[in-house]
């Protein structure tokens, strides 16, 4: 707080002294943070007026605790409001808004598997296999399937079949057996498996739920999900629509966490050929190319996606230096579309940086003698800890030179680390939904996001995995930072969309050019937001 606002306090000699001097204070507090950095249009502080009354119209009528206690806060648990969420002014706003870039997402946990359920009908080589033989109810609830495509034909006996006793754990099935043999039959499979890779509200919630315990559910379901897309088309499907819903929810170009792993191979259609990092990589471009003129025929401003390289952090240290050397492969091979290496899975339980601090070193020796543009963007501080090894990757990650924190959930309890973030223009990319449904927060109105906006710390709002939770590509997460904190408003949607822009991985014109896009949709959006809502 600077000096001067000493003077402002007591003894005041009239109330309207203290009410100066209160007003003095709030709108100093202000200054301090993002609001700092704000000018706001006629046209943006109608608009703005509009979104609060909203807001606060909304918390009551939409969401509303009634006399008893029971009920929705806005903003407060992600899955207890996603029904009412539809009902909301607010969330067809948000919907609409132009939200600039996403900068944190996983590729495997980007959209629920509905598309890729009714793919998995058509396609005549996909198997089933599960853990345990799916003969009893707690068995049902147990089993974790996985997929794969086979060029042989594996034919269906008792220690095949998925519903027989006999049944030998880990066996494949053809996909189409277990759909018609499924109790119940297709559908209910169907429903079955959906359940297995989204995350439902008992997963989050129980009573008894750890952090530890919803990252084994999460990464059970993240298990599912990426064996559903292990085959050429699927993979290349589900890029195709990532891209259009990108669009459609109002990003105008995302850098996408792709899980690269030691080992990482999908197999083509009928199950002959494995494809590798670099043809996975030659379908995301091959896709890009095909799609990023249809999208902008159809009218969106989009300038497509890059590639942030991850692999598992809990891996050995030869897969690690194999994946070291791979993006920087990857990146010689496919220049425009890596942009950055990143080691992902649950913080807690994986090696933390300072495990890797050598290998990083190295990595980034071999960076610079090859005169690459391949920053570091790391995920760091993603834990409940405080002070130890985990706590600490966020010394490692600003060391290192990260371009950006992914999460830095802990950041805030580090006013030195948040300092040098400001000051080296280091942005925290914070994920509400994803902290509050993996057990971080047990509200969003607890959420990371105020803090660093309050210290004017350069940060960004992300989905992480959407599909997980059936949340939409951004909009979700829009509408519940809006929605779980009073100092929200519109102008802070501006900041954190214009702030995705400029902590982007997209050179210097690009930037320029997107900065210039956005202002025209912002200001589109914001006659909009006036024009229709603002009569009620
Ligand atoms: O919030 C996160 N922190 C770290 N890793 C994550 C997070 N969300 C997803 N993944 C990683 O991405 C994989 C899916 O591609 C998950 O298995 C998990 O390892």
């Amino acid at each position: 707080m600077p000096a001067s606002s000493l003077q402002q306090s007591g003894p005041f000699g009239s109330l309207d002294e203290y009410l100066k001097a209160r007003e003095w204070l709030v709108n100093a507090e202000k200054a301090h943070g993002y609001e700092g950095l704000v000018q706001r249009t006629t046209l943006e502080a109608k608009a703005e007026d509009i979104i609060q009354r909203l807001k606060e119209w909304e918390d009551k009528n939409i969401y509303g605790v009634k006399s008893d206690g029971s009920g929705h806060e806005a903003g407060h648990r992600f899955f207890h409001g996603l029904d009412l969420v539809p009902d909301s002014k607010l969330f067809d706003i948000a919907i609409k808004a132009p939200k600039g870039c996403l900068l944190h997402c996983h590729y495997d946990c980007l959209l629920p598997p509905d598309t890729a359920l009714s793919d998995a009908r058509n396609q005549p080589n996909l198997y089933i296999k599960c853990d345990v033989p799916l003969v009893s109810e707690g068995l049902f609830a147990y089993a974790l399937p996985q997929f794969d495509v086979f060029s042989q034909d594996i034919h269906l006996t008792e220690s095949t079949n998925l519903f027989s006793k006999a049944y030998v754990a880990g066996s494949w099935m053809r996909y189409s057996d277990f759909l018609s043999k499924f109790p119940g039959g297709a559908e209910k499979a169907e429903s079955w498996l959906y359940k297995r890779m989204v995350l439902q509200p008992d997963d989050a919630y129980h009573p008894k739920q750890t952090v530890n315990g919803i990252w084994q559910q999460f990464i059970r379901a993240v298990t599912v999900i990426r064996s559903m897309f292990g085959y050429e088309t699927a993979y290349r499907e589900q890029f195709r629509r990532v891209l259009w819903k990108f669009a459609q929810d109002g990003i105008m170009y995302a850098e996408i966490r792709v899980a690269l792993n030691y080992g990482f191979s999908i197999k083509s259609d009928d199950g002959t050929r494995q494809l590798k990092q670099k043809e996975a990589l030659e379908i995301f471009q091959q896709v890009l190319k095909e799609e990023v003129p249809k999208i902008h025929a159809a009218g969106h401003v989009f300038y497509g996606v890059k590639v942030i390289y991850a692999c598992m952090r809990s891996s050995s240290r030869e897969a690690m230096l194999w994946c070291m050397d791979n993006c920087i492969e990857m990146k010689q091979l496919f220049p425009d579309l890596i942009c950055a290496f990143d080691m992902q899975g649950q913080e807690d339980t994986g090696h933390p940086l300072s495990y890797w601090v050598s290998d990083l070193l190295a990595m980034r020796a071999k960076i610079t003698a090859l005169n690459l543009d391949l920053p570091f963007i790391f995920h760091a501080g993603e834990t409940l800890d405080h002070g130890g090894e985990t706590d600490s990757n966020l010394y490692d990650a600003i060391l290192l030179d990260t371009k950006r924190i992914g999460h830095g959930f802990s950041i805030t309890k580090h006013p030195l680390l948040m300092q040098i973030c400001k000051e080296r223009q280091i942005a925290i990319e914070t994920c509400p939904i994803s902290n509050e449904v993996l057990g971080l927060v047990p509200t969003t109105k607890s959420h990371h996001l105020p803090v660093l906006l309050a210290n004017c710390v350069p940060c960004t709002v992300n989905s992480d995995d959407p599909g997980s939770w059936k949340a939409s590509m951004l909009s979700h997460d829009f509408h519940q930072a809006m929605m779980s904190s009073e100092n929200m408003s519109l102008m802070g949607w501006r900041t954190l969309a214009e702030w995705s822009i400029s902590y982007s991985c997209v050179g210097a014109a690009t930037k320029e050019k997107m900065l210039s896009d956005y202002g025209k949709r912002w200001t589109e959006f914001c006659q909009w937001i006036v024009d229709v809502h603002g009569k009620a």
